[in-house]
């Protein structure tokens, strides 16, 4: 590496001790795309594969002091924020952002661990809407956040849209509403119902098996996962093969992580955005199985995948 030149990114989030998400997924990814990481820690969770079971939040003056101390030093050509948890963290936060003038930010506005565990105060979700967002390149939330966010319900793909663009009006410049939680037709479904096969954004397929909840993927009967991207202007809907699996532990940091690499690097966002989709499909298809319940997802598979398409 010596002699060329090296991004940086840095992540603003909580740390999960099972090394799936947060902190350690961002770096880990980091690392695998050739971006050197740095991280300011805002909370310690206590976590395994089967949950949440502890969280420590750590003063909003300790998240500034390290964001301070890596940005007046090594330099950041990309941020991105993740777990928050209070209205002062995001605050503090936002406020270094805004006097480091970075421009290159990955809002994911993390709220709720798949177990249910909160990992945003209810009363932090209007700092966050009010002082983050308007300082965002790209916001990705999940559909779940999306409907705090927007105030709606997304039953639909067409709710999506509605909500991605209220979201917009918010301030950052791209938002992608990720579909994992989608529920066969672009929002969470309805927990309970028969079979439904609606028309989706790219052609007819078949909807959920009527036991999907919110917290719980990859048994919907769904064949796509459809992540929705909105300008400003215009939609463009990034779709992959549904990996029908429970190992996906910690899949939006990770797809935040990758686009945070690639904005480093000085990509377009549209184009790290659709790196971002590669990279989380290699690591949820090339499962790893850890754990007694939702796994992580396989942070080295892109690269191999990469290395072999080399050969
Ligand atoms: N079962 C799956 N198969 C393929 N891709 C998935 C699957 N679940 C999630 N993804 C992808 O992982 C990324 C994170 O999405 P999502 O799971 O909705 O976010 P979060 O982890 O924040 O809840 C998105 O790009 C989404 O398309
Ligand atoms: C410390 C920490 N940060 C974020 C999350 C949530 O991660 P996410 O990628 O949204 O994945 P799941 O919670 O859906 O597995 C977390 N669990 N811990």
């Amino acid at each position: 590496m010596t002699g060329l030149r090296i991004s940086k990114a840095l992540t603003i989030a909580g740390s999960d001790s099972g090394g799936g998400a947060g902190i350690q997924a961002d770096l880990k990814t980091f690392q695998e795309l050739d971006v050197y990481g740095m991280s300011a820690i805002t909370a310690v969770t206590v976590q395994n594969t089967l949950g949440v079971s502890g969280v420590y939040p750590l003063p909003p003056e300790a998240a500034a002091e390290q964001i301070r101390s890596v940005g007046s030093d090594l330099g950041v050509d990309a941020v991105k924020t993740g777990m928050l948890f209070d209205a002062g963290i995001i605050r503090a936060v936002s406020a270094e952002i805004r006097k480091f003038g970075w421009e290159r930010v990955v809002v994911d506005p993390v709220m709720i661990a798949k177990g249910g565990a909160e990992l945003l105060r209810q009363e932090a979700v209007l700092a966050l809407k009010e002082e983050l967002l308007p300082l965002a390149l790209v916001v990705t939330p999940n559909i779940p956040e999306a409907e705090v966010l927007a105030g709606m319900a997304i039953r639909t793909m067409q709710d999506r849209r509605e909500a991605a663009k209220i979201i917009s009006a918010m301030g950052p410049k791209l938002v992608v509403i990720k579909g994992g939680h989608d529920g066969g037709d672009g929002g969470v479904g309805n927990v309970g119902n028969a079979v439904n096969t609606v028309n989706g954004a790219n052609g007819e397929k078949a909807g959920n098996d009527g036991h999907e909840g919110i917290y719980e993927r990859g048994d919907s009967g769904n064949m796509e996962v459809v992540d929705l991207i909105y300008n400003g202007g215009n939609f463009t809907e990034l779709s992959g093969k549904r990996i029908p699996t429970v190992h996906t532990h910690g899949t939006g940091c990770t797809f935040s992580a990758a686009l945070t690499a690639g904005l480093a690097k000085g990509l377009p966002a549209p184009e790290a955005i659709v790196i971002a989709r590669d990279f989380i499909q290699a690591a949820i298809e090339d499962v790893l199985a850890l754990g007694h319940g939702h796994g992580p997802t396989n942070h080295w598979a892109y690269r191999r995948r990469m290395a072999v398409s080399a050969r």
